[in-house]
């Protein structure tokens, strides 16, 4: 008699809009080898959560920002956004899983190309994922959403203030509507009014679309008030 099989079961596939926005286990990173960075680090963000994370300077924030951003490869841990395991980091992370994270980075010189007027700089994710076609559509609304409008969307980095390039930079983070916003330090060299412009177009943005939110930075009282949750780092 044939013995009877067993068919495997599989897992249910996790529904992406109850599973955790973003889900960072037992994460170990550096830069150089031997010397970790990160050590066993874990961090949670639910979906629609906004978290803060804070920590002194060097601790390593940055590094595990860049790590749920899919742009720096963990050496040991998993990274699951939306319930799916990350496999494959910067490049080699599959499209879908890098679209659904946005990132807004501390120094807006640095990360906008000083080629690209700010209209383009919006825009930049949306071209780059061959859907310029949206571009009409949700662009103005966006800029507006920030802050810029009229001339200043025609204008590149030199001819535009930091405040200014960061508004950009938060739109351009925010186009493809990405499950998960990490902000690293987002109103870091920035005013107060221009902080609390910054904020409350973040926090628009999540009630329109239930975007989830990583907060790095060292204002615990800015933290605490935009934020569900506060951790302080090391989370693990
Ligand atoms: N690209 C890199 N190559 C080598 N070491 C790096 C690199 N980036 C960061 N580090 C080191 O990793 C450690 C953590 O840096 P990280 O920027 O993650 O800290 P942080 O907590 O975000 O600091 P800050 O609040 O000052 O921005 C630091 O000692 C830093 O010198």
């Amino acid at each position: 008699m044939p013995e009877p099989t067993t068919e495997p079961t599989l897992a249910p596939a996790p529904d992406p809009a109850s599973a955790p926005a973003l889900e960072l286990l037992d994460i170990t990173a550096g830069y150089d080898r031997g010397t970790p960075v990160l050590e066993g680090i874990s961090l949670t963000v639910a979906a629609g959560e906004s978290v803060g994370l804070l920590g002194p300077s060097g601790c390593g924030k940055s590094t595990l920002a860049r790590v749920a951003a899919l742009l720096h490869r963990p050496w040991a841990g998993t990274v699951r956004l939306a319930g799916r395991e990350v496999r494959g980091f910067r490049h080699r992370a599959p499209r879908e899983l890098r679209t659904s994270v946005g990132v807004v980075f501390q120094q807006p010189r640095l990360a906008a190309d000083p080629r690209l007027t700010l209209a383009d700089t919006i825009a930049e994710p949306l071209r780059a994922t061959g859907r310029r076609d949206e571009i009409p559509d949700r662009l103005p609304d966006l800029a507006a959403s920030v802050g810029l409008g009229g001339d200043l969307l025609t204008r590149r980095p030199h001819e535009v203030s930091d405040g200014q390039l960061q508004r950009a930079c938060l739109a351009r983070a925010l186009i493809l509507r990405p499950r998960l916003l990490i902000c690293d330090e987002m109103t870091a060299m920035l005013d107060a009014s221009t902080t609390a412009a910054l904020v409350a177009a973040v926090e628009d943005h999540r009630r329109a679309h239930g975007t989830a939110l990583l907060a790095v930075g060292h204002d615990r009282v800015l933290l605490k008030r935009w934020c569900d949750r506060v951790v302080d780092f090391p989370a693990g």
